[in-house]
């Protein structure tokens, strides 16, 4: 088939080169120059593992890039809409998708044939059906449903995890106003064999990714609060408390290999400084104001927000437990990005920890295996130095705060082993035993008062 796809960020870029690598012709099309120029020199503009490997097979063959939104979807049947949907502080901030729908509506204007128009996009339920409509409709001056098709597929990959996540699904939803438009989701798909796929309306779909979302969110939160108990209540780890909640076969189904899925990240019941990045955040607070909208209230989606915005503030409490001031203390941050394998910093629970740092005059040595550079942009240098390795930022360090689950991060205990005097380790996603450092303050766990 041949597809274009508007909006070229993590989910355009790696939906792109994922459907090249499936076999389709893609075309991305991005406002952004830079973005083009990299990648159709073969260079991905984001940290994303696989990600440049695939590009740079596909780039030039099945897949080119372009700043020409009319010449990209004149040459397909299918656009896929996956541009930005923000939070505006009040309610999602649909500016970016209006605004492409009137792009691709103004080519169909001109197009002669069937068209298919994909909102790829995360949406508030009815978006798609009113608000994309009416965009291309208006700018199109054809109907849909008759001159072109309208269809939502949600996207559930995860950032770090974003090739496999597209290559292996988990499910595909194809929501579409009519069977024409959901079965051309079907053709795009149909490399993805014994994949589950859920034929829907656009409003289901929306939902499914929002539910979806909400509700990984949610189990966050709510792990947190259980932690934050522990802490509250002594001697009790959240850790032992989540492993023996998740080992009900209701949590963790037996496999069918006779085994069942760990306890830890991969199950969102892990307590931690917070759930942050470019989706659970925003998506929350744009659901509870839907529904605020529709006069339903969302009082247990607003308890998830309100648990995750004060999370951070859990770190703060455990170093003020330990140091009366921080000034001129030497605090190594271990992390910055919101979570492992990606750059991104988007909400990332590191931006209050060492704003606070910051102005309390710590003296902070930060290191993130990649989002150095990002966080640099946010930070600038006050009061930070930024290094390349673990080693050298915990070099005489008063404290070391791990805030982003990297895995080098493991090493810590065997780093700090032959120091004389040892800093206290405040360990914000429960990554470290206990026991491997001399001086331990974990997220979710207070040793009982002797
Ligand atoms: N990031 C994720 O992990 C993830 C996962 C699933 C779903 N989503 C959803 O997918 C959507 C995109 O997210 P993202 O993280 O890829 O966003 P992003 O901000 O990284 O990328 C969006 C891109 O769209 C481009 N753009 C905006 N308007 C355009 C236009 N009219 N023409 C051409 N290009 C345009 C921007 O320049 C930008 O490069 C959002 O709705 C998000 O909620 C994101
Ligand atoms: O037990 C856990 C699991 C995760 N997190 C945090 O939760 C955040 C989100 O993690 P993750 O879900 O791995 O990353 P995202 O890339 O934000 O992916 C989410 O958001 C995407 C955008 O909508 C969806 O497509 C994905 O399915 C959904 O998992 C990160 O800050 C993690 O540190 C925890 O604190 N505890």
């Amino acid at each position: 088939m041949n597809v274009s796809i508007i909006g070229t960020g993590y989910v355009g870029l790696v939906s792109g080169v994922c459907l090249a690598e499936k076999g389709h012709r893609v075309v991305c099309v991005d406002m952004d120059a830079d973005k083009i120029a990299r990648i159709n020199a073969g260079i991905s503009p984001i940290y994303e593992r696989g990600l440049d490997a695939l590009l740079q097979r596909n780039i030039g063959g099945n897949l080119r890039a372009t700043t020409d939104l009319a010449d990209a979807v004149h040459g397909s049947e299918l656009s896929i809409i996956a541009v930005g949907t923000p939070f505006d502080g009040e309610e999602i901030d649909l500016s970016q998708i209006k605004a492409a729908a009137r792009e691709i509506g103004a080519v169909l204007r001109e197009k002669s044939g069937y068209h298919v128009v994909v909102v790829k996009s995360t949406v508030v339920p009815g978006t798609t059906d009113e608000t994309v409509r009416r965009g291309l409709e208006a700018a199109s001056g054809k109907r849909a449903g008759e001159a072109f098709g309208l269809g939502m597929n949600p996207e559930f990959l995860r950032e770090g995890d974003a090739v496999a996540d597209f290559m292996n699904p988990d499910r595909i939803v194809m929501g579409g106003i009519d069977d024409r438009s959901i079965e051309c989701l079907d053709l795009l798909y149909r490399p993805f064999d014994g994949v589950d796929k859920i034929r829907t309306t656009c409003k289901t779909a929306e939902m499914i990714k929002y539910t979806a979302n909400s509700l990984l969110a949610t189990m966050i939160s709510f792990s947190n609060e259980i932690g934050n108990l522990c802490s509250a209540l002594g001697g009790v780890d959240v850790v032992d408390v989540m492993r023996g909640v998740h080992l009900d076969k209701r949590l963790s189904p037996i496999l069918p290999d006779g085994s069942r899925v760990v306890p830890g990240f991969t199950t969102y019941l892990e307590a931690g400084c917070g759930f942050g990045g470019s989706c659970f955040p925003k998506d929350v607070k744009a659901l509870i104001a839907h529904g605020r909208r529709l006069g339903q209230p969302m009082t247990l989606l607003d308890g998830a927000v309100t648990v995750n915005r004060t999370q951070p503030d859990q770190i703060i409490r455990l170093l003020k437990d330990h140091f009366r001031s921080l000034k001129d203390i030497r605090v190594a941050v271990l992390g910055l990005a919101f979570k492992p394998d990606t750059d991104d910093m988007r909400e990332s629970p590191a931006i209050p920890v060492i704003q606070w740092l910051q102005d309390e005059g710590a003296d902070i040595h930060a290191v993130d295996p990649v989002a150095g550079s990002a966080a640099r942009k946010l930070f600038g240098d006050r009061g930070i130095s930024y290094h390349e390795h673990m080693e050298t930022a915990v070099v005489e360090a008063d404290a070391v705060v791990v805030l982003t689950r990297w895995d080098v991060f493991r090493r810590l205990p065997e780093i700090i082993a032959e120091r004389t005097v040892q800093p206290l380790v405040v360990d914000g996603r429960r990554m470290i035993g206990r026991d491997a450092v001399a001086r331990y303050a974990g997220i979710g766990y207070r040793e009982m008062n002797p």
